[in-house]
């Protein structure tokens, strides 16, 4: 099931630096981890935005929350869900 989820980010101005550190760190671990096992297949900068435009490519829609969950920076962001449906003019889709 392919989502397109949009995370935009706010990090408190006064947050400790070494904790925002290792949220960062941990997050692109993290990230990095799913992009591996093929869950999280694509990851964009919004331009000019403190913000991803990610696909997700998973089994379920609990799978797709429980990754989201599991966000180190979840508590930091404002996260928008899309399920995708294919488009009928996409050219990559057989006609056969
Ligand atoms: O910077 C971001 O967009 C937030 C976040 C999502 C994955 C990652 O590595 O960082």
């Amino acid at each position: 099931m392919l989502f397109a989820v949009k995370m935009d980010v706010a990090l408190p101005t006064d947050m400790d630096a070494q904790l925002r550190a290792d949220t960062l760190a941990r997050e692109k671990a993290y990230s990095q981890e799913l992009q591996k096992a093929g869950e999280w297949r694509h990851i964009w900068r919004c331009a000019g935005q403190y913000s991803n435009l990610s696909i997700f490519d998973v089994a379920s829609n609990d799978r797709l929350h429980e990754i989201l969950w599991n966000l180190p920076l979840f508590p930091y962001m404002t996260i928008e869900v899309s399920p995708l449906a294919q488009h009928p003019s996409d050219i990559a889709v057989s006609d056969s």
